[in-house]
C-alpha cells in the first residue's frame, strides 16, 4: 500500500545542506500497521511526511495505492491526499468550530448534502467514543478526546492509508492505550494501512506488525515486530526494546541490596523473557525441581507481535546451591538470568 524507494531528502539553509533521509526504502502491505521509530532528530518527521509529499523528497519514490505520488500533477497529488489521512502529536484541531463541525471539514468541502453529512459525522463520532459530544468546542476536550476527534475527522474522507506523526506522544499512558486501541480497531474493522512514527517501543510493542528503526536518516533495521524483539540486531534496537520491558527495583529494596551475597540474604533476580524463551511454567517446575521459593517483586510480561516478552524481579528463597541449579535451569530455557544482588 505505502513503498517508498530510496528517498533522500535534504534541507538546503544558507552554507550548507542537512541530509535528513538518505536512500531510505520500505514497504508497508496493505491492512498492516507499520511502525517506524527514532530518538529525537532521527529523521521521522521528514519521513512520515514525504509519504503525503507535505516534504517532497530530494530524491526517490513515493508510491501509495499504486501511484507515484512525485508524477502527479497537483490536481492529482491532491486527488490522491484524500485517501492519505493524517493525524499529528498536537491533534490540529480548528478551534473555533465544534466537535461536529470539524469532523464534518472535509466533507463540507466535497460540497456532501447536509443530511449525509450529519448521518456520517454521527456514525464517525460513534466509532471513536465522542457519542454525546458534537456541540463541544476543543478546548473543552482532554487529550485524548481531541485526538478522537482528529481521528474521525480524517476517517471522513475514506482514506485507506493513516498516517501517525507522534499521535500519542503528547498523552498520558492510560489514554495513549486507549488511542492505540482504537487505532488498531480502525485498522481491523475498516481495512485502513497505518504508518506510525514514534520514539516509544511501547507503541511499537502494542499494536505494530513490523517495525523499521531509523537512525540520521537511515533505517538502520527492519522487519516483523516479533523478529525484532527477539533477535534484535543494532545496539540502538536492543536499547529500544530495554526501555519498553524496563522495571524499577522498589526502593525499599534498593535499600536493602548488597553486591555479595550474605548470611540471612537472599538473591534478587532478574529474568528476562525474550521472544526465544520456552512458554513453560518455569516457576514452579523450579519450585519442584529445585525446592525453591520465589516472591514475584514485580513484573511486566507482554506480548509482542504473537511472542511473549517481559521481565521479572524475583525474590529467591533456596540453598546457594539449588539457588545456582535454578538459574542454570532458566538459562536452558532461553531466559536471561542477571543476578541483580541479595536482599
Ligand atoms: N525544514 C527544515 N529545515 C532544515 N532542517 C530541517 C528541517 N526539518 C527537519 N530538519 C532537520 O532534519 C533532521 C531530521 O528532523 P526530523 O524532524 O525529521 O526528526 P525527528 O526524528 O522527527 O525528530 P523529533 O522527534 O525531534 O521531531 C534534523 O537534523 C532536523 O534539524
Amino acid at each position: 500500500m505505502i513503498e517508498l524507494r530510496n528517498i533522500t531528502k535534504k534541507f538546503f539553509q544558507k552554507t550548507r545542506a542537512i541530509t535528513a533521509l538518505s536512500e531510505v526504502s520500505l514497504t508497508v502491505p496493505e491492512g498492516k500497521i507499520f511502525g517506524v521509530i527514532g530518538s529525537s532528530g532521527a529523521g521521522k518527521s521528514t519521513l512520515i511526511r514525504c509519504v503525503n509529499l507535505l516534504e517532497k523528497p530530494t530524491s526517490g519514490e513515493v508510491i501509495v495505492d499504486g501511484q507515484n505520488l512525485m508524477d502527479l500533477s497537483p490536481k492529482e497529488l491532491a486527488k490522491a491526499r484524500r485517501h492519505i489521512g493524517m493525524i499529528f502529536q498536537h491533534f490540529n484541531l480548528l478551534s473555533s468550530r465544534t466537535v461536529f463541525e470539524n469532523v464534518a471539514f472535509s466533507l463540507e468541502l466535497d460540497y456532501t448534502p447536509k443530511a449525509e453529512i450529519e448521518k456520517r459525522v454521527t456514525e464517525l463520532l460513534a466509532l471513536v467514543g465522542l457519542e454525546g459530544k458534537q456541540h463541544d468546542y476543543p478546548v473543552s476536550l482532554s487529550g485524548g478526546q481531541k485526538q478522537r476527534v482528529a481521528i474521525a475527522r480524517t476517517l471522513a474522507s475514506n482514506p485507506k492509508v493513516l498516517l501517525c506523526d507522534e499521535a500519542t506522544s503528547a498523552l498520558d499512558p492510560a489514554t495513549t492505550k486507549s488511542i492505540l486501541a482504537l487505532l488498531k480497531d480502525i485498522n481491523k474493522r475498516l481495512n485502513i494501512t497505518i504508518l506510525l512514527i514514534t520514539h516509544e517501543m511501547e507503541v511499537v510493542k502494542d499494536i505494530c506488525d513490523e517495525v523499521a528503526v531509523i537512525s540520521e536518516g537511515q533505517l538502520i533495521e527492519q522487519g516483523a515486530v516479533s523478529e525484532i524483539f527477539s533477535h534484535p540486531k543494532t545496539a540502538l534496537a536492543k536499547a529500544f526494546i530495554a526501555s519498553a520491558l524496563s522495571l524499577d527495583i522498589p526502593s525499599d529494596y534498593q535499600e536493602r541490596l548488597v553486591a555479595e551475597p550474605m548470611a540471612g540474604k537472599r538473591p534478587l533476580l532478574k529474568l528476562e523473557f525474550t521472544g526465544q524463551s520456552v512458554d513453560d511454567p518455569v516457576l514452579s517446575e523450579v519450585a519442584r525441581h529445585f525446592q525453591i521459593d520465589s516472591n514475584v517483586i514485580s513484573a511486566r510480561m507482554d506480548y509482542a507481535g504473537g511472542v511473549k516478552f517481559g521481565v521479572m524481579l524475583i525474590e529467591v528463597f533456596g540453598t546457594q546451591e539449588n539457588s545456582l541449579q535454578a538459574i542454570e535451569f532458566y538459562k536452558s530455557k532461553n531466559i536471561k538470568v542477571e543476578v541483580i544482588g541479595y536482599v
